[in-house]
């Protein structure tokens, strides 16, 4: 037995940087459907969040860890989120929701000014662009008043309709090229399984609830199915 010369076999996945991501915004503007339909590439109806879920979306370069924040249980969920600890976040606009427009727009501003966001990423979809309603950019823009947003984050604006998976790809595809630029593989490493062990132990109870909802609406549906 001699040296071998021969490259080790490296899977092309090691070669992706980690990074966590927490999405975030208005209830039921999509953000569930946004990571189902960018992880499977299909439209599956979603139900409402409760709590926190986590969900693993990888890219070429790029591994996600997202935390996916259910609208109703802000308060209650966030207590396990540390911005910290994230290496950027997406928010989701409901783009036909021009009612609540001024009080998304103080929220994003309140986490734009999070001391522990600062120089990191702030991806911001405008969803439901397929509704004959939903605001044009230039309006988002205007109301918005994106330029008042904090200097010291990094951010984006793009509309997206999830159900049609529009505007996705080009979304993430500008987050997983900001994130790359400042992420530090071997603390996200060490940040991903404190978090993925804090998340076990905090949430087993919403994450039972969750599953049972989840089991409860299968079960309707098969139901359903049997006597149509
Ligand atoms: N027309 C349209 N409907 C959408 C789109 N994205 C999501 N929806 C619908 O909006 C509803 C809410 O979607 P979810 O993905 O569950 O929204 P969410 O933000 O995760 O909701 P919470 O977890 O309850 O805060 C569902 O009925 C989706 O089918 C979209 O781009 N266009
Ligand atoms: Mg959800």
């Amino acid at each position: 037995m001699g040296l071998s010369h021969q490259k080790p076999v490296v899977s092309p996945h090691e070669n992706r940087k980690p990074a966590i991501i927490f999405i975030t915004g208005q209830r039921s503007a999509g953000k569930s459907t946004i990571l189902n339909m960018t992880k499977f590439g299909k439209f599956d109806s979603t139900i409402l969040t409760i709590g926190i879920d986590m969900q693993k979306l990888d890219f070429d370069n790029i591994s996600l860890t997202v935390l996916d924040e259910g609208g109703r249980s802000r308060s209650r969920a966030s207590r396990y989120i540390h911005y910290r600890r994230m290496s950027g976040l997406i928010f989701v606009i409901d783009s036909t929701d021009r009612e609540s427009i001024d009080e998304t727009c103080k929220e994003l501003y309140a986490i734009s000014n999070e001391e522990d966001l600062r120089n990191k990423s702030i991806l911001i979809f405008a969803n439901k662009q397929d509704l004959p309603n939903a605001m044009t950019f230039d309006e988002l823009y205007e109301k918005l008043n994106l330029t008042k947003l904090n200097t010291n984050i990094k951010w984006h604006l793009q509309l997206s309709s999830a159900i049609q998976n529009q505007g996705l790809h080009e979304g993430f595809q500008w987050l997983a090229k900001s994130l790359l630029e400042n992420i530090d593989p071997k603390q996200s490493v060490k940040d991903i399984t404190k978090l993925t062990n804090n998340f076990t132990s905090k949430s087993n109870l919403i994450n039972f609830n969750t599953f049972l909802r989840k089991l409860i609406q299968f079960d309707s549906k098969f139901i359903l199915s049997r006597f149509a």
